[in-house]
């Protein structure tokens, strides 16, 4: 199948158990909760979104007829000289609108581990290395099983109790960004003390000027 991906880009996963990670992002257009449009933010299922995920006109972005291109693409995109602890993290917009076999097997005989972040709404075909799961209050979640589990913080319906008997390695809090983000930090930090499976995620990309 055809893909339509926003950007393609390297630097360090920002977020999660693997922040730190170099990486490759390949951002696909598109999600199931949001169009991606502001004047529909107040209308939407989920309404705190920090990304556009809207077109295929970012660095690297474009639409890709088949999964070899994209797995071309992505490879070309990597930093390293050799392919040795090779990351691929597939984000959006929702990446599991798209993500399917061929890509999946395209990007692993290209040498590369395939980390997928999702809202949970859409079960994800098999071979993903490392799942991570945002659930979002509103919508229903379906996977209920991964890597790890990194709630944005704080969601009125969403709370950590809900998901903390669920079969994930690890559970994140990550403080939601917007105009509230020092108190929701100061939030998560309280709650990760007084909850200590749940550990801090905080998005280090973004006190690190790095995309
Ligand atoms: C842009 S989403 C794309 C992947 C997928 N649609 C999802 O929601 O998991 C990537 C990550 O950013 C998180 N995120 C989005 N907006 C955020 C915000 N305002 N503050 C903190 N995290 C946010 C999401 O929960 C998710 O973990
Ligand atoms: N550096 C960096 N780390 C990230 N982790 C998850 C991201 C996302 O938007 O899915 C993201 C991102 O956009 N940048
Ligand atoms: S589900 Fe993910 S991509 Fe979609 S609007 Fe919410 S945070 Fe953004
Ligand atoms: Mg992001």
């Amino acid at each position: 199948m055809a893909y339509s991906v926003k950007e393609i880009f390297p630097t360090l996963q920002g977020e999660g158990r693997n922040a730190g990670r170099a990486a490759v992002f390949c951002r696909f257009a598109g999600c199931n909760l949001w169009s991606g449009r502001e004047e529909d933010r107040a209308s939407a299922t989920c309404r705190f979104c920090d990304t556009d995920f809207v077109g295929t006109d970012g660095p690297g972005g474009g639409r890709f007829a088949d999964a070899a291109g994209l797995a071309r693409a992505i490879q070309a995109a990597w930093p390293a000289a050799c392919t040795r602890d090779a990351l691929v993290v597939f984000t959006g917009g929702e990446p599991l609108l798209q993500l399917d076999a061929p890509l999946i097997e395209a990007v692993h005989d290209a040498g590369f581990e395939i980390a997928v972040e999702t809202n949970g709404t859409i079960e994800p075909p098999p071979g993903i290395d490392w799942l991570c799961v945002s659930p979002k209050e509103g919508a229903e979640l379906v996977v209920r099983q991964g890597s790890e589990l990194k709630l944005v913080y704080p969601q009125k319906e969403a709370t950590p109790e809900r998901f903390a008997g669920l079969d994930f390695a690890h559970f994140l809090l990550q403080p939601m960004d917007g105009p509230d983000r020092a108190a929701n930090t100061r939030a998560a930090i309280e709650y990760c003390l007084t909850h200590p499976q749940w550990r801090l995620s905080t998005q280090t990309h973004k006190y690190l000027g790095i995309p």
